[in-house]
């Protein structure tokens, strides 16, 4: 008995042995002859990619990047084989037309059964994909939409009247989701899900949030995507199957509301009818499942985001009273020149160049995004910041570091002034803003949430007078894949406006 204790004692002692060995081993050779191994960044960055993920985890990682990248430069290793860079040229050969560097198996943990927009890796599969749907995007298809934006609009007026009156301290974060949530249901679920109406989101934000959560951190490890979806890993974590099931909830309604279009005679321009004219017409360009995962994907990716960056254009002006000040008197000046409708058009936001200056600055100092956009370098390696990257590398650019950058957006680039996009050349600052992605893959929605910035915006300040209700406190923020931001609590006095 005794020497069998000693037997297992001593395979053990081995088999300890050899994994500390080989662990050494694999260390050495991931810090010092890793093909990456001249790039600085985290030690435990450089071994494993479980530091990312506790990154995403954690909900900070676009701090933790923007330090790095002031303490190391340009190149930065936050993974074993990815680089998060932040020179604004790379930005053009990583992403622009032709460049031919794919998305990453990051985006594996995005799809949901089949593949969408978002998650397409093939670029063929979705240069494809993004034919078809592309011209329903275009400012001119999108503006059909505009005057089902100006009902969302509506209502939101209406209830931010009655909050007024009543005195009450508004959570604005809060309302601009649930408008951005209806807006988007509004254009591509045929019908708004009735956010605003019912003053609730009915548990909608939750359940966002958790998939997103989870998708984002799984795609930081993607080896276990394959997991996510195995019952018995679901049964061990309560959560993965909570979030999945949650996903699968958002593609029904999507179906449910997409079959009820296409057996209806509704008379609408909406996202979806265009969709739907395209089907009609091409049957196997735009086939059914494309309809609903164009709707899935909006969900996705417009709702969080749009709120994001009104949030945000909010925020900064409070913060900043003269760039309030200054907007205010912006839409004052042309609405006592008559020249502004009920409802703001987006051809009349379009005059207010103070208005799309606080667009652009709270979209720079906030991007909505806040990880970076992985992509393997293709075949033969390339040239970035001077140095050969080998072909596989994982390389990513993320809006949060670039859009600091001095010898671009000039002094202060952490502080919020519209005032820069009147000095120097605002085409160079255009060219480096990375708010929407870049190249083939930018943002197909980036339409549709311009439109919703520039008319609500300046609606809500031509109807009401804005002060934070804690002035001195700062919002809080959290980062998994959208940066989302808490504490845009206000009061609102109505203005004597008068449509
Ligand atoms: C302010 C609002 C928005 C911001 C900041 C934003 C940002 C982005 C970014 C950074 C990307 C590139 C992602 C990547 O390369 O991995 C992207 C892609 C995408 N966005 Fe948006 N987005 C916004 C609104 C919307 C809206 C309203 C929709 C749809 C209704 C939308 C749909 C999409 C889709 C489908 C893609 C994937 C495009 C492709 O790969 O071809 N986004 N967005």
């Amino acid at each position: 008995m005794a020497i069998s204790i000693f037997a297992f004692g001593g395979i053990t002692t081995l088999g300890l042995a050899l994994l500390v060995i080989a662990f050494t081993g694999y260390a050495i050779r991931q810090v010092f002859f890793h093909p990456l191994s001249d790039i600085p960044g985290p030690f435990l960055a450089k071994l494993t990619r479980w530091w990312q993920a506790y990154e995403v985890f954690s909900g900070a990682a676009e701090v933790t990047e923007r330090a790095l990248h002031e303490k190391y430069g340009y190149l930065v290793r936050v993974a074993p084989n990815q680089v998060s860079i932040s020179d604004p040229e790379a930005i053009k050969l990583i992403y622009g037309p032709n460049s031919r560097f794919a998305k990453t198996d990051m985006y594996a943990a995005w799809k949901h059964g089949y593949d969408n927009m978002f998650t397409y890796r093939d670029e063929k599969e979705h240069a494809k994909h993004r034919r078809a749907v592309g011209n329903a995007y275009a400012m001119s298809n999108v503006l059909d939409s505009e005057q089902y934006i100006d009902q969302c609009s509506n209502l939101f007026l209406q209830r931010l009247g009655e909050m007024a009156q009543a005195g009450q301290t508004v959570d604005l974060g809060h309302w601009l989701q649930m408008y951005a949530f209806d807006v988007v249901t509004e254009l591509f679920y045929g019908k708004a899900f009735g956010l605003m109406d019912a003053r609730q989101d009915f548990g909608w934000f939750d359940l966002l949030e958790g998939v997103v959560q989870a998708v984002a951190i799984m795609g930081m490890i993607p080896y276990v995507v394959s997991f996510y979806h195995m019952p018995l890993w679901q049964k061990i974590f309560p959560k993965v199957k909570e979030a999945n099931d949650k996903q699968m909830k958002m593609i029904t309604v999507a179906q449910e509301r997409v079959a009820e279009r296409l057996n209806s005679k509704a008379n609408r321009r909406d996202m979806m009818e265009k969709f739907i004219e395209r089907h009609r017409e091409s049957p196997q360009d735009m086939t059914v499942q494309w309809i609903e995962m164009e709707a899935v994907v909006a969900l996705f990716a417009g709702s969080d985001t749009t709120a994001a960056a009104l949030r945000s254009m909010f925020y900064y002006l409070l913060k900043n009273p003269s760039t309030y000040e200054t907007l205010q008197k912006e839409i004052d000046n042309l609405d006592a020149q008559r020249e502004l409708s009920p409802r703001i058009s987006f051809a009349e936001s379009n005059k207010m160049p103070y208005l799309l200056a606080v667009c652009k600055e709270a979209m720079r100092l906030h991007p909505s995004v806040g990880l970076g956009l992985p992509r393997y370098v293709p075949e033969g390696g390339r040239e970035i910041c001077g140095r050969f990257f080998p072909e596989g590398t994982r390389v990513a650019i993320n809006a949060w570091v670039v859009h600091l950058d001095e010898g671009i957006f000039g002094r202060d680039p952490k502080a919020f002034r519209p005032e820069r996009w009147f000095e120097g050349d605002p085409k160079i600052m255009d060219r480096y803003m990375f708010q929407f992605g870049s190249g083939s893959r930018t943002c197909t929605g980036k339409n549709i949430a311009i439109l919703q910035l520039q008319k609500v915006v300046p609606e809500i300040l031509r109807h009401f007078d804005i002060t934070l209700s804690e002035p001195a406190k700062s919002w809080k923020t959290i980062n998994h894949f959208f940066v989302k931001q808490e504490g845009l609590n206000v009061m609102l006095k109505a203005r004597t406006y008068k449509a």
